[in-house]
């Protein structure tokens, strides 16, 4: 069998494609093979036809060998005898990094991505061959479908989604900071593409081990991209691994023939472990089809005060601050399986802002003789203190501060987050499961508002649409399920947490 079904996507042929892979040393079973994959783009698979099966297999199924591995430490290698050949070149690539603020590997991979496309730009013909796979890698790079969301993208409140403009914005930051080293840098790569660079990068990165010392079993992760292998796409259950062989640093992707029962199937890795639409959605710009363990995190916030006013028969009570001074977050997870969704309350004190007597203390800066009292260590004057929680009041998830000043209880006193439940005498069984079910009510009513501007949200295409498909999908099951049994199950879940 051929290593390529079809041609994938940044090859003129298949023939290029498997000439690329032979250049490269990579080492592929005969019974491997690229093809179109159901879980999107391209995929691997294995084919037992013409095998012969021996019991208990565990089968080599990829060998790619250290120097096509592209992580920080083997760029600079890959640089260092770049230096030596060709000076025009390398001197492109310095300017790049030098601009380069150290804060992640993954922008170190993206520098050098960046540095090594503008020298294919320049029309150089490298001589290293290890370095012309390189530039042929580009082209996977340039043509994997990833996740690049738009400048004026509606969030929708979400914070996941939210978190995911915040990354565009950063890497926005980056390009202006290295596009000053060359005058045409723009028009030799434009921000959509530098984008596409990003995305990509960050969906097709391995964390890969590195012995610490030789002969110890201490490790560490190089994030590395890994040609060929990253072909392979991602199963909660995967059927393969992969290891790295100690005597020479090249990475082995194994199949384990005990995990499949067919005759012919998809290759697959785990790329991470939970299986958390946030995790994967800002790590790798996808959502896994898979209905096992899915979190997902609820965002209460666009609702919280208008439910709870309701709820408790308050009037403009600010809950969403005084939530921000208890450290109370207001994203709870969701967790899926199949058609059963509970709440996760093991990880969440939602219950506690049900607590009666709460308030925000509007006026918490003028208490300026409590704010003078804090630690000063940190030498700042009672007006830095008040500006800072003032900022964190307004722009943060939470306020950070030593004294919960922005919440009383009984408006007589400040509360006291860590012993919420004894400073109100709420220490008790009974008291924490009525807290519980005014919490799960909060979460069923807030669902329904959800669900009703979810009709209307006209998303994006493609995963932003998947995304609220899930939330829809998990929001629905969650009001279908009866709500004895969602306080019995929430509570099973805050006594795990015990
Ligand atoms: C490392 S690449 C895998 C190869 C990729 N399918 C390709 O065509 O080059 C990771 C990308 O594959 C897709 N992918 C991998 N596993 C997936 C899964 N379980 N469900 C949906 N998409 C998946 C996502 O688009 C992800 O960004």
């Amino acid at each position: 069998m051929g290593i390529c079904k079809v041609k994938p996507s940044g090859f003129e042929s298949v023939d290029e494609f498997e000439k690329w892979v032979q250049a490269s040393g990579i080492r592929v079973h005969p019974n491997v093979c690229v093809d179109e994959s159901s879980l999107g783009g391209f995929g691997l698979f294995f084919d037992t036809k013409d095998y012969e099966k021996e019991q208990d297999e565990i089968v080599d199924l990829v060998r790619i060998p250290s120097s096509s591995l592209y992580s920080y430490e083997s760029l600079l290698e890959k640089m260092a005898k770049l230096r030596k050949t060709d000076v025009k070149s390398s001197s492109i690539l310095s300017r790049i990094l030098e601009r380069c603020p150290v804060k992640s590997e993954t922008e170190i991979i993206l520098c050098y991505i960046t540095g090594f496309h503008l020298i294919k730009e320049s029309g150089t013909t490298l001589e290293d061959p290890d370095l012309q796979n390189l530039l042929q890698y580009l082209e996977v790079l340039k043509s994997t479908d990833v996740l690049c969301i738009p400048d004026n993208f509606d969030d929708h409140g979400e914070e996941s989604l939210r978190t995911m403009k915040l990354i565009r914005t950063n890497f926005e930051e980056l390009y202006q900071e290295i596009s000053s080293v060359m005058k045409d840098f723009e028009s030799k790569l434009p921000f959509d593409l530098f984008y596409q660079y990003t995305q990509a990068i960050r969906s097709r990165v391995l964390e890969i081990p590195k012995e610490i010392n030789q002969d110890e079993e201490d490790f560490t992760t190089d994030t590395t991209l890994v040609p060929f292998l990253d072909f392979a796409n991602h199963a909660a259950k995967p059927n393969s691994y992969f290891d790295v062989d100690r005597h020479n640093g090249d990475v082995i992707l194994k199949l384990d023939l005990n995990e499949v029962k067919e005759d012919a199937f998809e290759i697959t890795i785990c790329y991470h472990l939970e299986n958390s639409v946030n995790s994967f959605l800002n790590c790798y710009g996808f959502i896994p089809y898979d209905e096992e363990n899915q979190v997902f995190p609820f965002s209460l916030s666009p609702y919280v005060n208008e439910l709870l006013n309701k709820m408790k028969n308050t009037t403009n009570e600010r809950y969403d601050l005084i939530s921000k001074w208890m450290l109370i977050d207001l994203n709870v997870n969701l967790i899926r399986n199949n058609n059963h969704v509970t709440i996760d309350f093991a990880s969440s004190t939602l219950p506690y802002l049900l607590i009666d007597g709460l308030n925000h203390y509007k006026e918490w800066s003028q208490e300026t003789d409590d704010i003078a009292q804090f630690d000063q260590t940190a030498e700042a004057s009672v007006e830095e203190i008040i500006a800072n929680l003032q900022d964190q009041e307004k722009n943060n998830k939470f306020v950070y501060s030593e004294e919960c000043l922005g919440v009383t209880y009984l408006k007589e006193q400040y509360v006291d987050p860590s012993l919420i439940l004894e400073q109100t005498g709420n220490d008790n069984e009974q008291s924490l499961e009525k807290l519980t079910a005014l919490a799960v009510e909060l979460i069923l009513e807030a669902s329904k508002l959800k669900l009703l501007q979810l009709e209307q949200v006209k998303a994006d295409p493609g995963i932003i649409q998947h995304y609220f498909q899930v939330e829809l999908q998990l929001l629905t099951l969650l009001l279908d399920q009866n709500s004895q049994k969602l306080l019995e199950d929430a509570m099973t879940s805050l006594c795990v947490s015990d």
